[in-house]
């Protein structure tokens, strides 16, 4: 579970998130969204420890974790996939799983996940495709074996008929129970469908939020075109 309590954060002196308050409860899935330059990766960035608040405190499975450093998080089961489908070009799909974990059942297990990427590990990252790199990217987060996952839109700069594999991927893992997600995503539809609530953030202040499916989607619309 994660919690960002009355959360104003920015850069320099420059605020931008206001007082931003969000909840993802234990193994459910939770969607941001907004428009470009919101402010969704900075909430992102406050949750993960990469970016300090100004004021407000950010809660993991209940204890105060506002002023630990990222890896500290992480230790504590917060897993962070940011935006770019990094990854290490020169190496093959599987080394790239390794440099978590040369642990092959658990390589075997996380791959369960990802069915794309079996038949591609031997073949260098830099020449898979983007929705592939996200996939691995996604892949070797999993595999630091995180309670709760945050995806910074995972389907950026994918090519448009891939984005229902990456949808289908997400899905998989929101529905795992076991698992809690924070999915910030452009394509509101794919947002709805995979998470059980959504929080739409304007300008740094959330404006809108409700339990997610497709009914929300003209809230979420209407909010978003305000
Ligand atoms: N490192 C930084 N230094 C200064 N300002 C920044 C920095 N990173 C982001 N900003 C500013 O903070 C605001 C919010 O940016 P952020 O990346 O969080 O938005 P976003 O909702 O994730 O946008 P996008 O959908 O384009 O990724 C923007 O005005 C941006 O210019």
């Amino acid at each position: 579970m994660l919690e960002l309590r009355g959360v104003t954060a920015g850069y320099g002196r420059t605020r931008v998130l206001a007082d931003v308050t969000v909840e993802v409860p234990r193994g459910g899935a939770v969607a941001i969204m907004g428009h470009n330059g919101a402010g969704k990766t900075t909430l992102l960035r406050v949750a993960v420890g990469l970016l300090p608040v100004m004021s407000g405190q950010v809660l993991l499975d209940g204890a105060d974790v506002t002023r630990l450093r990222p890896n500290r998080r992480v230790a504590r089961g917060l897993g962070y996939v940011p935006q770019g489908q990094l990854s290490f070009p020169q190496m093959t799909t599987l080394e790239n799983l390794q440099l978590v974990s040369t642990d092959r059942a658990a390589i075997d297990g996380v791959l369960d996940t990802f069915p794309a990427l079996r038949g591609l590990l031997a073949r260098r990252a830099g020449l898979l495709s983007g929705g592939q790199r996200q996939q691995l990217a996604i892949a070797r987060t999993l595999l630091t074996g995180p309670r709760m996952l945050i995806l910074d839109e995972p389907t950026e700069g994918i090519q448009p008929n891939v984005v229902a594999e990456i949808e289908s991927v997400v899905t998989a893992l929101t529905a795992r129970g076991d698992l809690s997600v924070l999915l910030v995503e452009q394509h509101v539809g794919f947002a709805l469908r995979s998470t059980g609530s959504y929080y739409v953030l304007e300008s740094g202040r959330i404006t809108s939020s409700g339990a997610g499916g497709p009914d929300a989607l003209d809230a979420v619309r209407a909010a978003m075109a305000v």
